[in-house]
């Protein structure tokens, strides 16, 4: 059984304490005091649900000082705790004052018990529900603070981006994350949210690259019932799903042309139309977005409207390669294998020299999410106490230069590589040949002019 709540009665004319207490022990637990001393020490050793308190402490005063100052400690000690002040009957200066200074209510001497009674059920009602809305609030915020990911960022070349997060995060600017494929620009958009007043609203992230030019619309801006033969019913769009909060548009550099204005009408508005609905919406959404390729070039060669570029990049966050920032791939690989041992459940293994000397010396084309990859990987095969160099799947020392250089031409055997990695060097072996000649090396690989684009831009290969 629930116990009965906890009033606290203050009153230094004890014949009023003891009218009170036997009015309310019956719904009440209650505890007394008879000065402000007295009412802080109970308050801060117990838990209170109320306290019912007097404004006028020391004898003949009248001026309810004693009062007010006992009511503004009461609030430090537990803003959320109710207070509601007994005044003298014609004294209703003194409970405005009251009230402005953070009472719940009042009532007047000589009171009326059942007007008493109901007074205070209903302010220990609220104050129940202020509590739980709090608590509410504290366990959300600190869920969102366990689901954070870890952001592992000691590299020099780090300190630029940590910097420049600090100082835009706060503001409502729209921050356009450049970096390769892999880098960790999703979690750099992450932590622009927490970092922001927008914190406690929705994060909203979409590949908006990604989408069929039929569900783009439909997925930012949502449809109503009947607006296509599949929508069976009303859907919300990522607009309005991240209002008042923050819309992380990832893959931003290859959205089509036709879907470029129809973003940049919202972004200058605000205001956008559900498919299928003539009703206008607004929302209040701060845009990041991100994008692996070179921009300008996609603005240079029409692919990309400079007016939307403009809307997007009022800030510009460029992400290095893992290949720059060598000196936390340490830590990252350590990050990664606790966090792969923990969802396996295998006890966490240390990394041995050998394999911690393979890692630093990787080229990572495939930059942070390769190295997540390979770690999990060698969390499956590992079979000692250490991860060891083979258990990575990595080539031997990979002396191949940094993926801008067109030199790079490892030899054709791809044994313990990943598909992305074969890939990677396949191309790379492809220009070479081709003397970095885009046509001759598509030609060479069997793919398109366009399609060799998309692949060296996922692995952050610049040609020609
Ligand atoms: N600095 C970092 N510290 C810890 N983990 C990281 C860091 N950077 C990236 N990661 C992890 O690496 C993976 C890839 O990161 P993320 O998805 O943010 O990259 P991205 O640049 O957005 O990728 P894409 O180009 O494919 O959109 C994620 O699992 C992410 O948690």
């Amino acid at each position: 059984m629930a116990s009965s709540p906890r009033i606290l009665i203050a009153d230094d004319q004890s014949d009023i304490v003891e009218a009170l207490r036997l009015l309310l022990k019956r719904e009440f637990t209650v505890h007394t005091a008879a000065s402000p001393a007295a009412v802080l020490e109970v308050a801060a050793g117990e838990e209170l649900d109320l306290v019912l308190m007097d404004l006028n402490y020391a004898r003949d005063t009248t001026s309810g000082k004693e009062g007010f100052e006992l009511l503004d400690k009461l609030r430090e000690l537990d803003a959320t705790l109710p207070v509601v002040v007994m005044t003298a009957w014609g004294s209703i200066e003194g409970a405005v004052e009251a009230v402005r200074r953070g009472a719940r209510d009042y009532v007047q001497k000589p009171w009326e018990s059942a007007r008493l009674l109901a007074t205070l059920r209903t302010q220990v009602e609220l104050g129940g529900a202020l509590r739980r809305s709090r608590r509410l609030e504290q366990e959300a915020s600190r869920q969102r603070a366990q689901q954070l990911p870890k952001m592992i960022a000691n590299a020099p070349a780090m300190k630029p981006v940590l910097a420049l997060i600090e100082r835009v995060a706060p503001s409502d600017a729209n921050v356009l994350i450049l970096g390769e494929h892999g880098t960790g620009k999703e979690v750099i958009a992450r932590r622009m949210h927490e970092g922001s007043l927008r914190a406690s609203k929705p994060f909203v992230a979409v590949d908006a690259g990604g989408l069929s030019p039929s569900l783009f619309e439909s997925e930012l801006f949502g449809h109503v019932r009947g607006a296509f033969t599949d929508a069976k019913t009303d859907r919300v769009g990522c607009f309005e799903l991240a209002d008042g909060g923050t819309l992380f548009l990832d893959e931003i550099g290859n959205l089509p042309i036709a879907q470029q204005v129809k973003l940049l009408r919202v972004i200058q508005t605000g205001e956008f139309h559900p498919v299928g609905s003539s009703r206008t919406r607004r929302a209040n959404v701060r845009v990041l977005a991100a994008t692996n390729v070179d921009i300008g070039r996609e603005v240079a060669e029409g692919r990309f409207r400079e007016d939307l570029l403009y809307r997007l990049n009022t800030v510009e966050v460029h992400l290095p390669p893992l290949r720059e920032r060598r000196e936390d791939i340490g830590g990252l690989a350590a990050h990664f294998l606790e966090r792969v041992s923990a969802r396996y459940g295998k006890a966490a293994r240390s990394i041995s020299p050998g394999a911690m000397r393979a890692l630093t010396e990787h080229t990572w084309p495939g930059n942070v999410r390769e190295l997540e990859h390979v770690m999990e990987r060698s969390v499956l095969m590992a079979i000692g106490d250490a991860i060891a160099a083979e258990d990575l799947g990595l080539r031997k020392p990979a002396h191949a230069p940094a993926a801008a250089s067109s030199t790079a031409s490892p030899s054709g055997d791809d044994e313990g590589l990943t598909l992305d990695q074969i890939e990677y060097h396949a191309i790379q072996r492809a220009l070479a040949r081709a003397g970095g000649n885009v046509n001759d090396a598509a030609v060479a690989l069997g793919l398109s002019r366009s399609a060799l684009y998309r692949r060296l831009q996922a692995h952050g290969i610049k040609a020609g």
